[in-house]
């Protein structure tokens, strides 16, 4: 049986930070084991152009642990008024990794998004041109559509025709939830097409988040679908298809802003996502693709360099980690994956 298992040091390639005193609590969560993240740019205000990315990363820098060597990948939050000829430049310089487009009011800190994509062609002709990729958050927002069916919608809507129109796009659903998203992505080339998976859409069903009482720690969008759909996403993470990678989507709301009767969307996953990630693919019996997933096909995606790092995960009495970590403003419930974790991480080893 195996009881260790050493990895390159794995990256998120989707991770929310946020700023201040919620910056300072959560980064040490993620940097204690990753080497790289995608940051996500719905900040309030967002991070819209090449200098507010400058500001950002300069921010995140400075609320580093000492000796960490975490390096953020930064992300333009795409507008209708998005300049091409900036996001040109902060590329070319390599300030930026990937631009974000959330459809506009599809999740928290939305409402600068995207309504008419002819709005912004422009900016995506240009990322087309020099191989900088998009990153969608993949949900139709018509209050038509059923909020289980956003996704589905939007890649027959809005994905399948954007790429029909723009071939050469670099394109990521991000956070793919559903078999329709999952049989897309599959279908198209790996060098044009991902999609990141969350830790906890790996876990969690609807049910999780609905039967037996609301749990608001389990709610996130897009929202967890039907049983079926997590296992098609546990089959595309465990397949060693390399377009699908790992894309936490750690979420850090305060517990006083989702235990609301309009609770905030979100899960925070960074404190424990190893372990869970290890327990999901021991189950599947893949536990030797989890480097391919975590550590090995998000960088060839973006045409980076894997880690040079390794870190071990070690099979043992169940890990102890906190139900809640610590902000200046107030508690941040961690994930609770509902079963206990039995794969600690040691290292990052050089
Ligand atoms: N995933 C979430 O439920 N929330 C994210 C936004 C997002 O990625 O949708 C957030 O910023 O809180």
């Amino acid at each position: 049986m195996t009881d260790r298992l050493t990895l390159r040091q794995p990256d998120d390639w989707h991770l929310h930070l946020r700023d201040g005193d919620m910056l300072r609590a959560v980064l040490p969560e993620t940097a204690r084991h990753f080497a790289r993240a995608i940051i996500m740019p719905n900040l309030v205000p967002p991070v819209v152009t090449a200098a507010d990315a400058a500001d950002y990363r300069d921010r995140i820098m400075a609320a580093k642990p000492l000796n960490n060597g975490f390096k953020p990948l930064m992300t333009l939050y795409l507008t209708e008024t998005t300049d091409a000829k900036d996001v040109r430049a902060a590329a070319e310089i390599g300030l930026i990794t990937a631009v974000k487009l959330y459809p506009a009011g599809a999740t928290t800190n939305s409402a600068s998004g995207v309504r008419d994509l002819d709005k912004v062609m422009r900016v995506l002709e240009t990322m087309a041109q020099i191989g900088l990729p998009l990153c969608l958050h993949g949900e139709v927002t018509t209050p038509d559509v059923d909020i289980f069916d956003r996704e589905a919608v939007f890649i027959d809507t809005v994905l399948a025709p954007l790429r029909e129109r723009l071939p050469g796009l670099r394109t990521v659903l991000e956070h793919v939830t559903t078999r329709d998203g999952v049989d897309y992505v599959a279908s198209e080339p790996e060098d044009s097409m991902g999609a990141t998976i969350t830790t906890h859409h790996l876990i969690i069903d609807r049910n999780h988040i609905l039967a037996g009482g609301i749990r608001p720690h389990y709610y996130c969008l897009p929202v967890a679908k039907r049983a079926t759909h997590r296992d098609a996403l546990i089959a595309a993470a465990t397949s060693g298809d390399p377009r699908f990678f790992l894309g936490t989507d750690s979420a850090p709301h305060l517990d006083a802003a989702k235990l609301q009767p309009c609770g905030c969307a979100g899960c925070f996953t960074a404190t424990n996502t190893l372990s869970c990630l290890a327990e999901v693919f021991e189950r599947a019996g893949t536990l030797d693709r989890l480097e391919g997933f975590a550590s090995l096909h998000g960088p060839a995606f973006y045409k980076l360099p894997v880690n040079e790092r390794s870190i071990t995960l070690v099979k043992g009495a169940p890990v102890a980690y906190p139900a809640a970590i610590d902000t200046a403003e107030g508690p941040v419930t961690v994930f609770d994956p509902g079963f206990p974790l039995h794969w600690r991480v040691e290292g990052p080893q050089t």
